[in-house]
């Protein structure tokens, strides 16, 4: 059987890296791979367990088929590398880190993938942009720019369920990281249980 994309999402700084971090371990015991990024960022500001290549090596790497999803967003581009398809194919389910800009694309290749978008309030988004002090604060005003573009999208709540949302059949859960990062890790093991259910 093939096993399930897991597409997560969210403004930058809603806490992806963190939640991935997190929740590595308990999901890598139930089988659950995770997809090393692809970026062209320097290496020293990846912040992520990401590879950062320069613009020439992402697009030789493009080139070359390297990448089962690839998008550019915030002055960078970003690859999944293709082995999620072997993942996928062996039965295990895959979790990226994702992009809202690249969701519908990204449902085309993987019909059956399930979408996690991480919400937290603007104010607390930027107070943690800027703690963070990867970006400049012009930068991360442009962050806050392109998040306000997104509509907020239709989907089930991590607390009741992942489940398929009709018409569509297409699955999107909203998970809130707006307090403790260990009750949203809690969360979204629950979550995927769930999922698992319903897929
Ligand atoms: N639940 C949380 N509570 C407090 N701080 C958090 C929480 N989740 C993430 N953070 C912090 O917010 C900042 C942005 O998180 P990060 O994981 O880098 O976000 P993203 O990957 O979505 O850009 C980091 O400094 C991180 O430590
Ligand atoms: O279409 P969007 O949902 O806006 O996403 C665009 C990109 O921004 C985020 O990465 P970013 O470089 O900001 O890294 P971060 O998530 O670790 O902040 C996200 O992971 C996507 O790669």
């Amino acid at each position: 059987m093939q096993g399930r994309l897991i597409y997560l999402m969210g403004p930058s700084g809603s806490g992806k890296d963190s939640l991935l971090q997190a929740a590595r371990a308990p999901l890598e015991a139930h089988g659950c791979r995770f997809a090393r990024r692809v970026i062209t960022r320097s290496a020293e500001s990846v912040g992520e367990d990401a590879l950062g290549v320069t613009p020439d090596e992402f697009e030789r790497l493009q080139g070359e088929g390297a990448f089962a999803l690839s998008w550019r967003a915030n002055g960078l581009a970003y690859g999944i590398p293709r082995e999620i398809d072997d993942w996928l194919s062996a039965g295990q389910d895959v979790l990226i880190n994702g992009s809202r800009g690249h969701l519908e694309v990204a449902r085309q290749r993987y019909p059956d993938l399930l979408a996690i978008l991480l919400q937290v309030d603007e104010a607390v988004l930027r107070q943690r942009l800027l703690a963070r002090g990867r970006e400049t604060p012009e930068q991360i005003e442009q962050r806050l720019a392109r998040s306000r573009s997104f509509t907020p999208m239709g989907g089930a709540s991590a607390a009741t369920v992942a489940a398929k949302a009709p018409p569509t059949g297409e699955c999107l859960a909203i998970l809130d990281n707006s307090g403790p990062l260990q009750h949203t890790v809690s969360r979204l093991l629950h979550l995927l249980d769930e999922a698992r259910q319903c897929a």
